[in-house]
């Protein structure tokens, strides 16, 4: 069942309510329209605002939810902001139905409700007035969240403090298109990493940008002029691997007509980049830590050792620090590989950045086929874009772009585009209860699958903070919800 919740500062006129003739917008709003329950945000003092709960509840009689706030201004834009939509994020989490009273509070408060609630959270907007009662609040106009990101990054000074210490970004990083603080200081980090040799391990989800980086790092090193050679190792069959990575002599196998060079070769002088790293099975990695070691390996079916120069950098979207403890991956690997290891965020993550990229990808399609090149995004669109998951990353952000852009029969592309544009996944775990047991199932699986789904949920709808994740989860405390994590393997 729906719940109508109304949500609402306590303001002067409310508190002044129980001792004057005027019984406050707040009670005025109650009397007025049926809610099942009502949210009370107050910066008063505790003393003051118990007597008027107190008062109200002897006038109403549906439950009452108060919380106090702690600002050190009632007009500072930034305090309200954070606490209105952690309010928002925390009650939206169950099925509600919402509104929000404009009228108690600072104008301060007031501009913060419209931005949450055009945006974020949509909502009815009910206002009171001593003229004209009280009355659905039309707002006829479109907002795009954008200010969102500028008023989180208030809680980012110590990624700022990081990313203003580091180096100029070259010029071979000027692809990767970002403005957020922690990938600019990962911008920063690679470049240094560019300059010496030593081996650089990516860590990221599908499609955050591990190949660019491993690129932007190659162009940015000594060994540009080289070849940079790039290979997924979780799309390569098993019986073959050693043949796609050290190469192989005619005859060395059925199919083998040919001397054939591997990526090791290839990549001889310049870097060789190893996607899907942690996918390469344990024999494979026994033989990859000897070129790594001595810089020399053996072609399939050959009696001499060959001596190459490669520069590596791999990547992967495992935690291999896990993968280490279940011996699954070997240690001494792990270490020779991860010197310089740079931990890619998804783009979810990466504040400020998502309508940013967004605009920038439009126009690299617009340079690439000139019938796009006028293509805009409505505010509703981007508040579409805003509210996605993008589990794939940047890579489903551009082709969602350019499926929208081609769709749209104008220049504008709206909401509508948007969605005709995402690839809704299927509900993840849908079929959950009712897998085929005839053929054997993996309960542990199923278990890590449901648990896994739900504490990613939690974290994007709490902004990735860990103990608000954990308190929408039933869990504990913060330190349950990470040992969680670290089970399930979620970063
Ligand atoms: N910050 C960025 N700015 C501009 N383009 C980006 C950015 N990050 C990723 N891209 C683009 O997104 C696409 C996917 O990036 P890339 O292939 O580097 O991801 P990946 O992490 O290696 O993915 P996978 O693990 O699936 O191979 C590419 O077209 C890349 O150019």
């Amino acid at each position: 069942m729906v719940t109508k919740v109304l949500v609402s500062w306590i303001g002067a006129n409310d508190i002044r309510s129980t001792t004057g003739e005027q019984v406050g917008p707040i009670l005025s709003t109650l009397r007025n329209v049926p809610f099942d329950s009502v949210e009370l945000l107050y910066s008063y003092p505790q003393e003051e605002v118990k007597a008027y709960l107190d008062w109200l509840r002897d006038q109403v009689s549906i439950p009452i939810h108060p919380s106090k706030v702690s600002l050190s201004s009632p007009v500072d834009f930034g305090q309200i902001y954070l606490a209105a939509n952690e309010h928002l994020a925390r009650i939206t989490a169950q099925n509600i139905d919402l509104s929000v009273l404009l009228s108690p509070g600072t104008p301060a408060m007031q501009a913060v409700w419209i931005l949450l609630g055009k945006t974020r959270y949509p909502c009815r907007f009910y206002q009171s007035s001593l003229e004209k009662g009280v009355e659905q609040a039309t707002i006829p106009f479109d907002l795009s969240a954008e200010y969102i990101p500028a008023a989180q990054r208030l809680k980012s000074s110590k990624i700022h403090q990081l990313s203003s210490v580091t180096a100029p970004v070259d010029a071979a990083f000027d692809h990767i298109v970002t403005r957020n603080p922690r990938m600019q200081a990962l911008k920063s980090q690679a470049q240094i990493l560019a300059e010496r040799e030593v081996p650089v391990l990516i860590y990221g989800e599908t499609g955050t940008g591990k190949e660019l980086f491993a690129r932007a790092i190659h162009n940015a090193s000594e060994r540009s002029s080289k070849p940079f050679i790039a290979v997924n190792c979780g799309a390569i069959p098993l019986d073959l691997v050693d043949s796609v990575l050290f190469g192989h002599k005619k005859g060395a196998f059925t199919g083998a007509i040919a001397n054939k060079p591997g990526v090791f070769q290839e990549a001889d002088g310049g870097t060789l980049f190893l996607d899907e790293f942690g996918e390469l099975d344990h024999s494979v990695q026994v033989r990859l830590l000897r070129v790594l070691q001595e810089g020399r390996f053996t072609p399939v079916g050959a009696h001499k050792e060959e001596i190459v120069d490669v520069r590596l950098i791999t990547a992967t979207h495992r935690n291999l620090m896990k993968s280490v403890a279940e011996g699954s991956f070997r240690e001494d690997l792990f270490y020779r590989i991860a010197i310089g290891v740079l931990h890619l965020p998804p783009i979810r993550a990466r504040e400020g950045d998502l309508l940013y990229l967004a605009d920038r990808l439009l126009t690299e399609l617009g340079k690439q086929d000139s019938t796009l090149s006028n293509k805009k995004l409505s505010p509703d669109a981007k508040n579409i874009i805003l509210n996605h998951a993008w589990r794939g990353n940047v890579r489903e952000l551009q082709s969602t772009l350019l499926r929208s852009a081609l769709w749209c029969g104008t220049d504008n592309i709206t909401a509508e585009d948007m969605h005709q544009a995402i690839f809704q996944m299927p509900e993840q775990g849908s079929d959950i209860l009712s897998r085929d047991l005839s053929q054997g199932i993996d309960i542990q699986n199923i278990i890590g699958e449901l648990t896994s789904n739900y504490i990613r949920r939690a974290l994007e709808l709490s902004g990735h903070n860990k103990t608000r994740a954990a308190e929408l989860l039933g869990l504990k405390n913060y330190q349950t919800l990470s040992n969680w994590m670290e089970k399930y393997d979620i970063s």
